[in-house]
């Protein structure tokens, strides 16, 4: 569905000087220097792949969404979005995609967010019966009813999210963008965005491509993580691959009444011990955790158990780090 093929592009940024001296100068003289933003980025999605697409600031992320989206036309490479070259076909591609930025929105500040709804069926030139289809639905999905009365300005960052997503599946694109979706909401508002993106893609097979720096987006949404580095493509793999590359270590922390003295269980190391509660750390790889707490329990009553693996976010910045960017 989509295809890019050593994608590259670069910004020429004016350097400025500091002091009115070389101010002056750079009038007549000025220096650039040049930003790789993406160097020779190939991939590859599947349609219906909600794919998180990560990596530290000034990556290259959101060049990424806007060169896919058709807003930048690279340098070199190729890009085909269900068979379109996204900055030549742009009237009819943009039919075909939703796209999000977090951190700017595409309605409308001072009228309500019906008339913003209104003006992008006017421009995405929907037909009358699919707009309106669509619209309950999204009104439904999104919880809208009780705002699409309000003028853009008035609303929250949360409410207002929830529209911008709703304004950016209108036409019903097959595509989906999502540039930091989630970015400063709070917890309930990102809890519905996600389960709105999940059951959209569900449900209407649609295609996520979603940035983000909040790793519990990337774990509760994406089963493929593609991370970009300065401009480079470093990792393409499930979250699955990943954990299994961060090795096969559960933590296993256990409640318990009281005990007196240290608990020992055969295939568990002792992290940390209290009268009232044990930490162990298991190799999956060679012990079931069901064996363990069964061991466990038949030496103790246990009051509460929890296994964790290693959190995402430790498992990115350990990438990051591998990949010292
Ligand atoms: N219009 C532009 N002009 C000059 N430089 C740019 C422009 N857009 C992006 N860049 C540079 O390209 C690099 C990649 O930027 P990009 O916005 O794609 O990163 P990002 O991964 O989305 O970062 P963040 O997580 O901070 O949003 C950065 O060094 C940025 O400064």
């Amino acid at each position: 569905m989509i295809e890019l093929q050593g994608i590259s592009k670069s910004f020429k940024v004016a350097k400025r000087s500091s002091g009115i001296g070389q101010a002056f100068k750079a009038l007549f003289a000025r220096e650039h220097t040049t930003v790789h933003a993406l160097q020779e980025i190939s991939f590859s999605i599947g349609e219906g792949e909600i794919v998180g697409y990560i990596g530290p600031n000034g990556a290259g992320k959101s060049t990424s969404i806007k060169v896919m989206s058709g807003i930048l036309v690279p340098d070199e490479g190729s890009c085909s979005v269900m068979g379109y070259t996204p900055w030549k076909d742009r009237t009819a591609y943009v039919k075909n995609i939703g796209v999000v930025f977090g951190q700017r929105s595409q309605l409308w500040w001072d009228v309500p967010v019906l008339d913003s709804f209104e003006l992008l069926k006017d421009i995405y030139r929907i037909p009358d019966a699919e707009y309106r289809g669509n619209l309950s639905m999204l009104t439904e999905t999104l919880d809208l009813e009780p705002i699409l009365k309000v003028p853009v300005r008035q609303l929250s960052l949360g409410q207002r999210m929830r529209c911008e997503i709703a304004a950016s599946l209108l036409h019903g694109p097959r595509i989906l963008f999502l540039d930091e979706p989630t970015i400063g909401l709070d917890a309930v508002s990102k809890l519905a965005v996600r389960r709105f993106i999940r059951t959209l893609n569900e449900e209407k097979g649609v295609t996520v491509i979603l940035t983000t720096h909040d790793m519990s987006d990337i774990e509760a949404l994406a089963e493929r993580i593609l991370m970009i580095g300065k401009g480079t493509l470093l990792y393409d793999g499930t979250i699955g691959e990943l954990r299994n590359r961060f090795g096969t270590e559960r933590k296993i922390t256990v409640d318990y009444e009281t005990c007196d003295r240290p608990l020992e269980i055969e295939g568990a190391k002792t992290l940390s011990w209290s009268p009232e509660r044990a930490v162990f750390s298991v190799d999956t790889g060679q012990y079931r955790i069901a064996d363990l707490i069964s061991r466990l329990s038949g030496q103790i009553e246990l009051l509460d158990v929890s296994v964790e693996a290693k959190p995402v976010e430790e498992m990115i910045v350990e990438l990051y780090r591998e990949h010292r960017i």
